[in-house]
Order: C-alpha cells, then structure tokens, then sequence
C-alpha cells in the first residue's frame, strides 16, 4: 500500500452557510489535487461556533435524505475522489428534537461511512478569559467511532473529546492507526493544550493524531487557535500551521506504528494485575 497523504484544511468560515460549503469544496479540491487521500474539514465547518448558533444551522442527517450539507460533503468526496471527514456541523435529531455536533465520514464514492456525535460537551469557565457551555443546547453523543481505509482504521472524536484519554486508547486497541479531531481550540486553551493533548494521545497509543481547526477570525465571536496539526506515533509533529486559513499536509509512513510498538513495547507490558481498575478491554 502506498504512503498515505493526509490534508488537514484549515477553512476560513463566516455567517454564510452556502459561501463555507463552496468554499470547503474548492479547498478539498485542492488537497486532493495536491495528492491527498484523506482530507478533513474543521468542527463547525458550515456555521461559525457558538451555542447560539448551533439551532440556526443544524441539519437532519439521514443518508437516505441528504440535507444541503451532508449532499455537499457527499459530492465533495465524490468529484475529490478522497476520504472525507467532514469536520462537523449541528445535527437536528427529528424525532426529539435534540441538537448534536456531529462529524460525517465519506468514502471516496460518496456513500457516508461514519458518523460520531460529540461525546463530550465543552462546558469550560476560565475566568475572566472564556466561558462557553455547548450543553445548554446541544446533547451528547453515546458512541465511539471509527471508520476504515485502505491504509488502517482511523477513530474520529470532536475538538473536547481530545481531553478524554480513554477515547484514542480505546481506539487504538480496537486497531486503529490515527485518531482524527476536526476540532476549534481558542486562544485560551488552545496555546495551552492543544498540541499537547495531540501528542500526548500519539505518545500513549503508539498511533497517529490530526486535529484540524476552523481559521482565525477576529470579528467572530468565537477565536479559534488554529494551528490545525499532524503527528506521528512517536509523538513527533509533521506538519502544522498558524492561525490563518491554510491546508496541512503530512505524508503518513504506517510502517512508524509497528515500529514504535517494537522499539518501546509498552502495549505488551501493561500490568493489569497492579491496577485492575482500569479496563482490559
Ligand atoms: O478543550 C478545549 O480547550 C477546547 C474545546 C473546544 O473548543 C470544543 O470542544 O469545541
């Protein structure tokens, strides 16, 4: 198999749900031009972010009747001929009428191959720096997920999600080999945590990582950090960016995953019996 390209598309979005969707398109285009095989958009690709905004933009997503996003992301992954994780975008579920910040996986024929519902809210309060709390409208997702290629299986979670250990660990003992966060750090937490938290679940999973975030925008109410950034399973940066729109590319060797699991064999020598609290499974 060859050497997998991934391309992170740091997209600037505004208030113009059709003008991001175009815009995505030409972006994913142009990954996919410059080689890419899987491509991802960030969290909140088609609104800007914020919990007053999720109501005004949310969608049904049902494969079998695509809303103007997910036909958009379809055909997309379809015309690119890639692997798409459409960042994400507020799902209305119809039958309760529960909002969701829901990531969908397209193969490169178009079909829906996944989709994750953010598991974990961010409920943060910095004081005096940022207070923001997605459960004041949006529920939870109940699952994990992953999706397959050629190249490995892949887990997907959302921006918040990427605090949560358990999820990349969980994934990467069901075999994957990358975790992928379409994701909107701030300027808070962001020059904090973010490419820690990326490289600290490469470190401890022997697995890639990718999150791929929204560009700055200053006259939005919501600052994302940007800096959309790949990283090998030695916990090694490949590719990164700053704030402004861009595309990140990384040239994935999956060779590195079995390579690392050789050279510090931590997977075979875990102790369950001295902390038999934690799962096996
Ligand atoms: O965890 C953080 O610091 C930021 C999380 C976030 O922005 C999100 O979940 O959308």
């Amino acid at each position: 198999m060859s050497a997998l390209k991934l391309a992170l598309v740091q997209l600037s979005v505004g208030a113009q749900k059709a003008a991001n969707l175009a815009r995505a398109r030409t972006k994913v285009l142009e990954a996919a031009k410059a080689g890419a095989n899987i491509v991802v958009l960030p969290e909140c690709f088609n609104s800007p972010y914020g919990t007053q905004y999720f109501g005004q933009y949310a969608e049904e997503i049902d494969s079998a009747k695509p809303s103007v996003s997910t036909q958009a992301l379809s055909e997309m992954a379809r015309e690119s001929k890639v692997y798409l994780v459409g960042g994400s975008i507020p799902e209305l579920e119809p039958s309760t009428g529960d909002l969701f910040n829901t990531c969908t996986v397209w193969s490169p024929e178009g079909q829906m191959v996944a989709k994750h519902r953010k598991v974990h809210l961010f409920d943060i309060d910095f004081p005096g720096k940022i207070v923001f709390k997605e459960s004041d409208v949006l529920k939870p997702g109940n699952a994990l997920t992953e999706f397959a290629t050629p190249w490995g299986k892949f887990g997907v979670a959302i921006c918040y999600d990427m605090r949560f250990p358990e999820v990349a660990m969980v994934a990467a003992r069901r075999g994957c080999v990358g975790m992928i966060y379409p994701g909107a750090f701030n300027q808070t937490t962001g020059p904090l945590h973010w490419e820690l938290l990326l490289r600290a679940r490469a470190v401890d999973n022997q697995i890639f990582t990718a999150a791929c975030s929204p560009a700055l925008d200053t006259g939005a109410t919501y600052h994302a950090w940007g800096h959309s950034t790949i990283v090998d399973p030695y916990a090694r940066v490949v590719g990164t960016t700053a704030a402004a729109e861009d595309i990140v590319y990384g040239t994935l060797d999956l060779g590195l995953v079995d390579e690392v699991r050789k050279s510090v064999p931590v997977n075979s020598q875990r102790r369950f019996d001295v902390y038999p609290d934690v799962s096996r499974s």
